[in-house]
Parts: structure tokens; C-alpha cells; sequence
């Protein structure tokens, strides 16, 4: 490509026509250096609100803000110039109403230049996520465990077993019906997921719900090993950074002690010859 095209953004279109193709890639990102190290890897960017808890130290993602998602939003969208960023709207920013939603939603796409939106829920959020996909929202849905309502499910549990099944099928149906670009999946039994993507026109992406989808999504300090205080079964550790970083600053450390940090050559020069004392 010359230097004079400009690359054409990935857009939900896009997104939604790979359906049934190779597994699209998505990984989240928080940051600036993370969206550069994500972007000429993956299809998407997620600027989760699992932040709250990565980055944030909070105990689950119901305490995270507009003002976090916003201040993250920003600095992810500044590192990405290949994979489409997708923006986790946060608990209580959207549920109240359609016309809520739209006013955050609109906010979170304004002030960071996120091209989509994720919102949490199935058929009770179907009006909802057609009223912002016909006012220039691009949604995408996300249903099985939903995180953001821990509280009323009582832990991060397996989510569509048994009777739960067909309610899970129904609420891919009804996002389907709505106008989502894609659903995300979250520990949803396999087979359960193959039916649900077989039975849908959009894509599926999953996190703890097998291969059957349509691609796939992990928090990436997860698969880095850097976030390490809890490790649900779904995660695989494609590296050990905080084990790397440990050792890294373990020896920083012992050498700062013992003088042998910094070297000559970390120092700089005096710029006229230290006089010795006469
Ligand atoms: N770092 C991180 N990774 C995530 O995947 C993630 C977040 N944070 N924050 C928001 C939600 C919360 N999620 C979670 C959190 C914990 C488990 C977990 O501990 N799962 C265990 C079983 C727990 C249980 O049965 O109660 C597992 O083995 O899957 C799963 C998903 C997924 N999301
Ligand atoms: C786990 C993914 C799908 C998410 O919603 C997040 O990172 O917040
Ligand atoms: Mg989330």
C-alpha cells in the first residue's frame, strides 16, 4: 500500500460479515503500550471494564465509572491503527433507560473515538440495543455470565446448563433481532455455543465457551500471566509475565543494596573535571 492511502478502519460491518470465517482474535486492552502490542495481532481491541478489577483493585466490575472508561477509552484508542476498539459500557450507565444509554453511549463514542460499544444483557436490553443501533450505536451483545450482575447470580458461575439453555438461546436471538453486530459468550456450556452460533447470521465470540465461536476473547494480563489473583478454568497462560517481573525487580533490588546499581555507565559525565581538594 503507498504512503498516500489511508488504511480504512475496521468498522462493525466488517466485524459482522466474518462471520462464519476464520475465528476473528480479541484481547483486551487498557492502555496505550497494551493497544499497541494488541493491534497488529488482533481484529479487535476490548476496553473492558474488567479494568476495575486489573487495574483498579476493585472487588468485581460494579464500582467502575463513565470517568474510568473514558480516561481508558482514550488512551487505547490512541495505540490502535489496525483492530476496531470496542468499549464496555459500565454497570449502571445504561439499564435505567434506551435514552440513558444512548446519552452514554454517545459519551463514551465522543470522548475516546471508539467506533462500538458492549453492554451486558439479552432479551430485557433488546430495546435498548435496537434503539442505539438505529441512532449510529454500534452494539454488541454479551450474554451467558454477565459480570456485572455477580450479585444477582451469586459468583461467576457456568451460565445456559439444563433448563438455563433455551433462555440463553433466546437472549442470542433476541441481540440478533435488535441489530448487535456480534455477541460475546461468556462461560457458556460448548454445545450450547455451537447451537447458538449455527443458529445466528452474526458472530459469536467466546470467553470460556468453547471453540464453537465465531472468535475469541481473554483479558490479556490473564493470558500474560500478569493479573494472577484468581485464573478461571477458560484462561490459558501463553506467558509468565509477573513471574518475569518479579525476578526483574527481585534483583533491581538486591542491587540498589548493594551498590552495584547504578554503574558508571547509567551516570553522567561532570561537565568540568571535579577539582581535587588541596
Ligand atoms: N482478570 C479478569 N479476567 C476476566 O476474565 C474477567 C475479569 N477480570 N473481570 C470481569 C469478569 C469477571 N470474570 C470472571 C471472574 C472470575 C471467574 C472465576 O473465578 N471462575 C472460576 C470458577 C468460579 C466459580 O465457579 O464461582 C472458573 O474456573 O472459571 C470467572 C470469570 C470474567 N471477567
Ligand atoms: C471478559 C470480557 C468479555 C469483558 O467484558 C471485560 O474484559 O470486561
Ligand atoms: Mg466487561
Amino acid at each position: 500500500m503507498s504512503a498516500t492511502t489511508p488504511v480504512r478502519p475496521v468498522l462493525p460491518p466488517d466485524i459482522k460479515a466474518r462471520k462464519g470465517g476464520q475465528p476473528m482474535v480479541m484481547l483486551t486492552a487498557y492502555t496505550t503500550p497494551m493497544a499497541r502490542l494488541v493491534d497488529p495481532h488482533c481484529d479487535m481491541a476490548l476496553v473492558g471494564d474488567s479494568l476495575g478489577m486489573v487495574l483498579h483493585g476493585l472487588p468485581s466490575t460494579v464500582g467502575v465509572t463513565m470517568e474510568m472508561m473514558i480516561l481508558h477509552g482514550r488512551s487505547v484508542v490512541r495505540g490502535l491503527s489496525k483492530a476496531m476498539a470496542v468499549i464496555d459500557m459500565p454497570f449502571g450507565s445504561y439499564e435505567e433507560s434506551p435514552q440513558q444509554a444512548f446519552r452514554n453511549a454517545a459519551r463514551l463514542m465522543a470522548e475516546t473515538g471508539a467506533p462500538s460499544v458492549k453492554l451486558e444483557g439479552g432479551a430485557h436490553m433488546a430495546e435498548t440495543i435496537a434503539f442505539l443501533t438505529a441512532r449510529g450505536v454500534p452494539v454488541m451483545a454479551h450474554i451467558g455470565l454477565t459480570p456485572q450482575s455477580v450479585n444477582t447470580l451469586g459468583g461467576y458461575k457456568v451460565v445456559g446448563r439444563d433448563d438455563e439453555a433455551a433462555k440463553v438461546m433466546a437472549d442470542a436471538k433476541a441481540c440478533e433481532a435488535a441489530g448487535a453486530f456480534a455477541i460475546v459468550l461468556e462461560k457458556v456450556p460448548q454445545g450450547l455455543t455451537g447451537q447458538i452460533t449455527a443458529a445466528l447470521s452474526i458472530p459469536t465470540i467466546g470467553i470460556g465457551a468453547g471453540a464453537d465461536c465465531d472468535g475469541q476473547v481473554l483479558v490479556i494480563d490473564d493470558m500474560l500471566g500478569l493479573f494472577t489473583d484468581f485464573r478461571p478454568k477458560f484462561v490459558k497462560r501463553y506467558a509468565e509475565l509477573g513471574k518475569l517481573a518479579d525476578a526483574a525487580i527481585a534483583t533491581y533490588a538486591g542491587e540498589v543494596r548493594a551498590r552495584a546499581f547504578p554503574g558508571p555507565e547509567h551516570a553522567f559525565a561532570d561537565v568540568l573535571p571535579v577539582k581535587a581538594k588541596s
